[in-house]
């Protein structure tokens, strides 16, 4: 920590900009997005004002007073007032303050300046306040603040950036603190904002208001969501086909190249079999719908449809025993349930929090997607594009289903809550995308995932290498080969434990070693479902499908049966396989036992669940 440095916190009211702002000044890329509560933990970075002194900077999460009970809130609140541990109290606030909602984020800007601590207000979103015909007057609204600099800006636009630096200068403003009442403060609010922001005469429709009688309609709402998701999916696979095509040959040709140029032996083996094979066709192959889902992921946040979806849903959160304040963690949980539990900080109920947090991980998260895209091409032959997005859909729905009927069943158990969560969702306008940050945004995704291809997943395939290879057998046939080596050992014993589920001891071991990673699925099944070469060109692609396609049981029989797939998707939609997930829980929680409470009633249930699916499922198909 460079504790020496003079420190700037930014505060203000959820969604007013403050990590666009704090991402311009310091060239980080924290997450932002066109909903209340994006940022939930306290994030910092450095800068230089022009006059070359270097400050520390604090993104802090919004609020709408200092007093709120959440537990973002509380960071908020705990950092102007110095109260974090090993932390000092910042030297300067800059209060973010949007201009085109004037009247509501001067009460806590006035809030902010009665702490008595430095402030500088940046006024943003000047260029939405002009749009809605506002006539700003910064100099007003400084001298009506008791002299506090105003400094307008458009964060996303980087204007008024060097005019806000310049404003951080020595010596800090002291503005006198006059202590307000409640009641005064809103008084004050409006009546400042009558001199300091002119509304136009005329109150016309804007376009976020049109749009929303649209998206928002109990009918129509429902039905534009369906089309989003459903188009979502659709998109996701027919675009990345083409890309996922030239990894699948680009595998095929590094494999070969490995094969012709080295002399037949394990080492040789371990490279194409193990490494290229597993990598390539088990991890590679699925960067191009990571990063599709990551993109249209980052377009819904921004564009402020996040928030509408929420809206919508508050009615069926409210059955499930919660509020619509639960459903924004759970649908970032759709892209990855870290994210989404620490999201759950913006939930004022700490038994609904918990409950929260309990069931995100049902969300389908993003790690899911390379096995669904595996198994559900196998339910049909010959699928069409719009099958499989309505099949995806189907996934994404199921989870999301069990998740708020365990929730409520839950939340029941629990008991009343002292503190009653009061829904407070702000439907923000719809905003253009933040493409820089968007891309920004995949591209670390990509990275991230990409990284895990390269360290973890990489040693799973070589371990499972190891495994299928060794001890040796003097046996020719592949089968005994198998069944004589360390994986073939290890197959038999979680045999017993998937037979249930129409599954073999390789399809078992596969979904064990998806307890490390999701992702390491797909590979370890190439690796273990592992055919002869194949001269056939046609069928180096999708190879995986076509030998899953094709694998028996040795009595000859079909192992990847309806029922059985359907069981063996159902089981990862409700097993709950991410050890980060797991610590993240146990600190959000605060204790171990809810995480591993977690983990087990997870497993159990994706057990149980995938073995009724499979019984069932048999009796008729
Ligand atoms: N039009 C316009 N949009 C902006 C401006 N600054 C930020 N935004 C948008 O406002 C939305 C909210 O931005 P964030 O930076 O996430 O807001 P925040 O204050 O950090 O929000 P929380 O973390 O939820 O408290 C995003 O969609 C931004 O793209 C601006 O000056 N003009
Ligand atoms: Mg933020």
């Amino acid at each position: 920590m460079s504790g020496s440095l003079e420190t700037v916190a930014l505060a203000g009211n959820p969604n007013a900009g403050k990590t666009t702002l704090f991402n311009a000044l310091t060239g980080a890329n924290q997450q932002v997005g066109n909903y209340a509560g994006v940022t939930v933990e306290r994030k910092s970075g450095e800068f230089f004002t022009p006059h070359g002194n270097k400050l520390r900077l604090v993104d802090l999460p919004g609020c709408y007073a200092l007093d709120g009970g959440s537990p973002d809130q509380q960071i908020a609140r705990k950092t102007l007032l110095g109260e974090i541990e090993g932390e000092a109290r910042p030297d300067l606030v800059v209060c973010v303050v949007d201009a085109s909602n004037l009247e509501r984020h001067l009460v806590l800007a006035m809030q902010v300046i009665e702490l008595g601590l430095p402030v500088v207000i940046a006024l943003n979103m000047v260029d939405v306040a002009e749009k809605a015909g506002l006539r700003l007057d910064p100099q007003k609204l400084s001298e009506e603040l008791g002299g506090v600099p105003v400094v307008p800006i458009q964060a996303n636009a980087g204007k008024g950036i060097v005019e806000l630096k310049q404003a951080l200068r020595h010596p800090f403003p002291h503005p006198a603190s006059p202590g307000w009442t409640a009641e005064e403060r809103q008084t004050r609010a409006l009546q400042i904002c009558e001199i300091a922001a002119r509304r136009p005469d005329t109150h016309t429709a804007t376009l976020s208001d049109k749009l929303d009688a649209w998206l928002l309609h109990p009918f129509c709402g429902w039905l534009a969501f369906a089309a989003i998701m459903i188009g979502i999916f659709w998109t996701i696979f027919s675009i990345a086909e083409i890309p996922m095509g030239w990894i699948e040959d680009g595998t095929g040709v590094v494999r070969d190249w490995v094969n012709a140029s080295m002399s037949e032996g394990d080492f040789r083996s371990l490279l194409a079999d193990g490494i290229v094979t597993g990598v390539g066709e088990g991890v590679l192959v699925f960067l191009p719908q990571i990063v599709l889902l990551f993109f249209f992921i980052g377009l819904l946040e921004s564009s402020g449809y996040m928030a509408r979806a929420a809206f919508l849903m508050d009615g069926v959160m409210a059955k499930a025993g919660m509020s619509g304040k639960a459903f924004l963690p759970l649908l970032s949980s759709y892209a990855c349930a870290i994210p989404g539990v620490m999201a759950t900080r913006t939930i004022d109920s700490a038994k609904e929090r918990l409950v929260t947090i309990f069931v995100a991980p049902w969300m389908s998260c993003s790690a899911r997607l390379p096995v669904y895209l595996t198994l559900v091409p196998l339910l049909l032959s010959d699928m069409t594009g719009l099958q499989k997005a309505l099949v995806f859909s189907a996934i994404y729905v199921t989870g999301t289903i069990t998740a708020l009927v365990v929730a409520r069943i839950l939340r029941g158990r629990l008991g009343e809550d002292k503190t009653p969560s009061h829904f407070l969702l702000e439907l923000p306008p719809y905003r253009a995308p933040q493409w820089r940050y968007i891309f920004r945004h995949v591209a670390g995704r990509a990275g991230a995932f990409l990284k895990s291809a390269g360290t973890i997943l990489l040693a799973i395939f070589i371990i499972l290498w190891a495994m299928k290879t060794y001890p040796k057998s003097e046996s020719e046939d592949p089968g005994e080969k198998l069944a004589h080596s360390a994986m073939g050992r290890v197959g038999a014993v979680v045999e017993p434990l998937v037979k249930p589920l129409g599954l073999d001891g390789r399809a078992g071991t596969a979904i064990l070693t998806s307890f490390a990673a999701r992702e390491a699925f797909v590979g370890s099944m190439t690796q273990l479902f592992h055919v002869e070469e194949s001269e056939d060109e046609d069928e180096t692609l999708n190879r995986l499908q076509t030998t899953l396609a094709a694998a028996t049981w040795p009595d000859g029989r079909k192992m990847f049966t309806l029922p059985a797939l359907l069981g063996l998707i159902v089981f990862y939609i409700y097993a709950l396989q991410c050890l980060p997930t797991s610590a993240v829980v146990a600190r959000e929680a605060g204790s171990w036992k809810w995480a591993v409470g977690q983990l087990v009633f997870m497993s159990v249930f994706a057990w149980v669940a995938a073995f009724a699916v499979f019984q069932i499922t048999s009796m008729f198909l």
